[in-house]
């Protein structure tokens, strides 16, 4: 599945927050979409997703402009995950992983692959949860089942909005290195530098709805970049097992 960024971008309350984004995130691979708070990283990903349709420029797969894809379809080849999500629906665990089968179920609301929520919620890490109450989860726990609705969709392309956020440490890692090697293309924002440092292929980073740089971590995050968009003054460190970079925040150096 090829995804191409064709200069999109779109206003929101009159003001250009994503603004002319080309990029192609490698199939097959984790891409990390980076940038400070308000950089426009939501935007994009609901410009990806098909959800918002662009003021200019498109999003392609597979060279078809994905905001055009019938609903049906589009939600078959993209999942998104997205980064609130309601406490009060009165479903199982099970039922909320279901959701994402709705693309799938035939007139009669069957579907044609009867395992597949079960085989999402195990791969999740998600299965011991299956007959708990939604409600009743903690955040860290509705994350995970949001990766299992996500997986059920089965898709081609998979959107994660700040997917690590209210995860343990241990849970982080292991939710990125899963999503690393699922083999299906996709982009996360994420926060942590760090995190998307360690584990993704690829990063793009947007710095006031433009694309301030695109590549492989150890070329983007650089001291000069990390200056640049967040103004943060930092060290770049070589990870002693995996050569990826590691990066030391400090405070910037004061003037005497
Ligand atoms: N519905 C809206 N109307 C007007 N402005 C909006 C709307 N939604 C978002 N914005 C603005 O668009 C800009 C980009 O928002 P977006 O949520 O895409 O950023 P983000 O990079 O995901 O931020 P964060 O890291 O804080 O989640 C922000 O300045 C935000 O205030």
């Amino acid at each position: 599945m090829d995804l191409t960024l064709d200069g999109v971008g779109t206003r929101l309350g009159g003001r250009w927050v994503v603004d002319g984004i080309d990029a192609t995130p490698p199939a097959g691979h984790l891409t990390g979409l980076l940038g400070p708070n308000g950089a426009g990283k939501t935007t994009l990903l609901r410009l990806v997703a098909g959800l918002l349709p662009p003021e200019k420029g498109a999003v392609l797969i597979d060279d078809a402009p994905v905001h055009e894809l019938p609903r049906r379809s589009r939600a078959r080849r993209v999942a998104l995950l997205e980064q609130e999500s309601t406490s009060t629906v009165p479903l199982t665990v099970h039922e909320v992983v279901s959701l994402g089968r709705i693309p799938y179920r035939s007139l009669w609301g069957t579907d044609p692959d009867a395992t597949a929520v079960d085989r999402a919620l195990v791969s999740a890490q998600a299965g011991h949860l299956a007959d708990r109450p939604w409600s009743s989860l903690s955040g860290g726990e509705r994350q995970r089942v949001q990766i299992a609705r996500a997986l059920a969709q089965e898709p081609e392309l998979l959107l994660l909005d700040e997917p690590t956020n209210h995860l343990d440490v241990s849970a982080q890692l292991s939710l990125l290195a899963f999503v690393r090697d699922l083999g299906t293309t996709t982009v996360a924002a994420l926060h942590d530098l760090n995190l998307a440092a360690a584990f993704c292929e690829h990063v793009l980073v947007l710095a006031d709805g433009h694309l301030a740089a695109a590549g492989h971590p150890r070329e983007v995050l650089t001291p000069e970049l990390l200056r640049r968009v967040y103004g943060v003054e930092a060290d770049i460190l070589q990870h002693p097992r995996t050569g990826r970079p590691v990066i030391a925040f400090h405070e910037p150096t004061r003037d005497a």
